[in-house]
């Protein structure tokens, strides 16, 4: 969606012959009390920094090239065609954006259709995202690979994103509790604890000392699956996820419990 950072940067930083970036904020995918008008657009900028890596197109359409029938932002008047995963999409990040995910998969669809990758790289920061759209490639036989790269974070643990810009300096001193406090998870974790009621007490502590930042949800599920677990299964592993307020700011993360990101991503 631009307003580029090292975090897509290191998604363009890939092995193929030729690389292709889209820049496309997704209307469909934002609620109408969302920031879709707010939403950073520096697209100069990021053409720029994507020259430098080597990237060979920049993919810009425009909303009326995306989506002919129109777009409105209350979904039961949209006319045109979408795409909805069905069983992966209403829990975690759907459960507070409802109709986000039917907005990301019509997009990627369309995406895919225009530019025929062979290799798509999304980011492991959008976990919930990347197992929706390996969903649909899966069902719908599309012709390609999902690849899933590390989350690229600010030195302080922080997770890259476009709506860091949002944060004040003291929203931004206060934003790395989430990392910080799904990393005590992992912590627990690895000193043997599986129970849900115990990791997610530690986590949602950790986050509740901080006073800056509100709690949205904390997730711990399947991490293929997506469906919440009482304990965590050796073998099948979890992803520990969630999301905070910081004043106006929405900042999500996860990580991965007892499954390595290799056999997660692939
Ligand atoms: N810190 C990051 N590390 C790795 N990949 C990232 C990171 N941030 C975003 N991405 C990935 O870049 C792709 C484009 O994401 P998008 O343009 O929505 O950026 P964003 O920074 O996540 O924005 P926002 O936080 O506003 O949602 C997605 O696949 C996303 O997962
Ligand atoms: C996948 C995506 C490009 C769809 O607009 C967006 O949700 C994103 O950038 O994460
Ligand atoms: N990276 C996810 C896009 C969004 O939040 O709209």
């Amino acid at each position: 969606m631009g307003a580029l950072h090292e975090g897509h940067l290191s998604l363009a930083r890939s092995q193929n012959d030729k690389v292709v970036a889209s820049i496309f904020v997704n209307p469909a995918q934002f609620a109408p009390h969302e920031d879709l008008s707010k939403y950073p657009r520096t697209v100069e900028r990021d053409i720029e920094m994507l020259g430098k890596e080597g990237v060979d197109a920049v993919f810009l359409p425009s909303v009326e090239e995306m989506y002919p029938a129109g777009i409105v932002l209350d979904v039961k008047d949209q006319q045109g065609t979408f795409v909805e995963v069905k069983g992966k999409s209403h829990q975690m990040e759907g459960q507070i954006r409802p109709h986000f995910f039917r907005g990301v998969a019509t997009i990627v669809t369309k995406l895919f259709n225009i530019t025929l990758p062979t290799r798509a790289y999304f980011g492991q920061k959008d976990a919930q995202q990347c197992a929706v759209i390996r969903s649909m490639v899966r069902d719908l036989w599309m012709p390609l690979s999902i690849i899933v790269a590390p989350t690229i974070r600010e030195s302080d643990g922080l997770a890259m994103s476009s709506r860091n810009v949002y944060l004040s300096p003291s929203e931004r001193e206060a934003a790395p509790i989430l990392y910080k406090a799904l990393s005590e998870g992992v912590n627990l974790f690895q000193s043997g604890e599986r129970r849900r009621s115990e990791l997610i007490s530690a986590v949602e502590e950790v986050v509740k000392g901080e006073e800056r930042v509100q709690l949205e949800y904390l997730s711990l599920a399947d991490p293929f699956l997506l469906g919440e677990v009482d304990v965590v299964q050796d073998g099948v592993g979890a992803i520990f996820s969630g999301a905070v307020k910081v004043g106006k700011t929405r900042i999500i993360d996860n990580v991965l419990l007892g499954i390595g990101r290799e056999q997660w991503v692939e």
